[in-house]
């Protein structure tokens, strides 16, 4: 998968240097750069921002640079993300599509947004996301974090692909939780099931408790849950 970051801050991305997004980097299963958005400056104070039309606080960011550089890194299979408070709550499912892409393009955006008429006259598809209902000072740190949900669906990113199948969100459940030794600590113990060596009860333990886990703290995850899929809870595990 390749990706072009674009930003004013190109430092803010030194973290995917790190852990498994470097390694995957390292052995070609990513090919990430990071652009600073004043390369494409053509004034000598490299200017990305100007006041808002209509008025109001802050600056928003000139639409040339932002042309220029889509020019630059743009490709037919090219899909342009852009995160933004008004986009699409991002998911799973959308980190699943991401992940599935050729090549990614990410607009990191400062002050007050960037000039809608970036977003309709920009070369490629376009997805604007949002990672949730709070405010950022711009998309660094989200691109960060999609890059993260991203990176570790890319085959041979992740040691056992196996622990994408149980995962909190992999199902449209939470997971259930997870214990290791000691099986007694702090006078608390291992739930029995866990160390009974019955897998087909301990795989009837795990669902109930994500179902559970779901109902109680994310009911809006188990209302779309499919009703057919839950099945009969067994009370005897
Ligand atoms: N994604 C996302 C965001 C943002 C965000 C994204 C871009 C800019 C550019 C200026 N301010 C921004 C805030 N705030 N909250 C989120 N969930």
């Amino acid at each position: 998968m390749r990706v072009d970051i674009i930003s004013i801050f190109p430092d803010y991305f030194s973290p995917l240097d790190l852990s498994l997004i470097g390694k995957a980097r390292g052995t070609g299963l990513l090919d990430l750069s990071v652009h600073d958005l004043r390369t494409w400056t053509s004034d000598v104070h490299r200017t990305v921002d100007d006041s808002p039309y209509g008025g109001g606080p802050g600056m928003v960011m000139r639409p040339e640079p932002w042309a220029a550089a889509f020019s630059a890194v743009a490709s037919p299979s090219s899909l342009l993300v852009v995160p933004s408070p008004v986009g699409k709550p991002f998911t799973q499912a959308d980190a699943a599509a991401l992940a599935a892409q050729e090549h990614l393009v990410f607009a990191c955006g400062r002050y007050e947004g960037i000039d809608q008429r970036v977003l309709d006259s920009a070369p490629m598809p376009v997805r604007e996301v949002s990672l949730g209902d709070y405010v950022l000072f711009g998309g660094e740190v989200a691109v960060i974090v999609i890059m993260e949900a991203i990176t570790r669906l890319l085959p041979g990113v992740l040691g056992n692909a196996d622990s994408l199948t149980e995962e909190s969100h992999s199902d449209g459940l939470l997971e259930a939780p997870v214990y290791t030794k000691p099986a007694s600590w702090d006078g608390l113990d291992v739930p029995e099931v866990l160390r009974s060596g019955d897998h087909g009860k301990i795989a009837r333990w795990r669902r109930e408790q994500s179902l559970l886990r779901t109902a109680t703290r994310r009911p809006d995850l188990f209302e779309a849950y499919p009703p057919e899929k839950i099945g009969k809870l067994d009370r005897a595990a």
